[in-house]
């Protein structure tokens, strides 16, 4: 679905991407992991058309990213942004259909199957007893989740999500994660950053590791999820635990060469 080539960003005076390759098919769900500062929300800007990069080719279909008209690339890509707080006091229903403005033509009111994508990106989202509250007096993982229904609403083939776990309770957590895993499962394709490596060693079907701007290891949980990776890149002494819901990664302590 997507192919990035050699990418290079600089942001302020900051190098942040050095020549990072990234591909991504539909049915994957892939886990951008890596420590603070490595690179994982710059790529992901880049990989949905916020940032141009200065050198390398991102590929979106058969046509490189630069050439997609707003309108067709919002409806083919969804984008969640990091601590995607609601700062509009509007009904949380009016906001989830903000998600289905790709698809509406000006003035134009919302069809059917507008309506209907709200509503199962509501319930998906377990948002949807919150319809008519207003987002902004809502509780941060409310309004997390009130935020991922909108990038749901939007039916796009690609989500990119960059921590959409991040302030929700385990129990939703685990929804989300299950409900994104459903979603490539389904035929979509779904990249997320994510710092909880136990979620993303069960979830993901391919992981991405990071650091300092380059891409350090990628391939199956089993192949990134290695106590070597996660010292060289965290500086962690962590064990890797197979369990049969996948792996558990325990962070026992910093590595002994930090
Ligand atoms: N607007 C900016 N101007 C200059 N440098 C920036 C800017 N935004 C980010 N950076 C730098 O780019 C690097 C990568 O940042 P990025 O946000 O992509 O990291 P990240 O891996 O998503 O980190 P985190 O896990 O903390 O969210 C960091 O060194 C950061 O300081």
């Amino acid at each position: 679905m997507l192919t990035a080539t050699d990418i290079h960003l600089r942001r302020g005076d900051n190098t942040v991407l050095k020549g990072v390759d990234f591909h991504l098919s539909m049915g994957e769900m892939i886990g951008l992991i890596g420590p603070n500062g490595a690179g994982k929300t710059s790529l992901l800007r880049c990989l949905v058309g916020l940032e141009r990069p200065e050198r390398g080719e991102i590929r979106l279909g058969d046509k490189s990213l630069a050439h997609w008209p707003a309108r067709a690339l919002a409806s083919e890509i969804a984008y969640l942004a990091q601590s995607a707080a609601c700062h509009w006091p509007m009904a949380v229903e009016r906001i989830v259909a903000l998600g289905r403005l790709p698809h509406l033509g000006s003035w134009q009111s919302p069809a059917a199957t507008d309506v209907a994508a709200v509503k199962q990106a509501m319930a998906a989202t377990d948002v949807a007893h919150l319809r008519h509250r207003q987002a902004t007096a809502l509780s941060g993982g409310e309004q997390a989740r009130v935020q991922l229904a909108r990038s749901l609403a939007v039916g796009a083939r690609g989500l990119f999500a960059d921590e959409p776990v991040a302030g929700l309770d385990p129990g939703h957590q685990i929804q989300v994660m299950e409900l994104l895993r459903g979603h490539a499962r389904s035929g979509h394709a779904v990249v997320i950053v994510l710092h909880d490596l136990t979620l993303a060693a069960r979830y993901c079907s391919r992981l991405v590791l990071m650091a300092e701007g380059k891409v350090a290891a990628e391939g199956s949980p089993a192949e990134v999820m290695t106590p070597g990776n996660l010292a060289a890149v965290y500086g962690i002494a962590a064990r890797i635990e197979t369990h049969d819901t996948g792996l558990l990664v325990v962070p026992a302590g910093l590595a002994h060469s930090r």
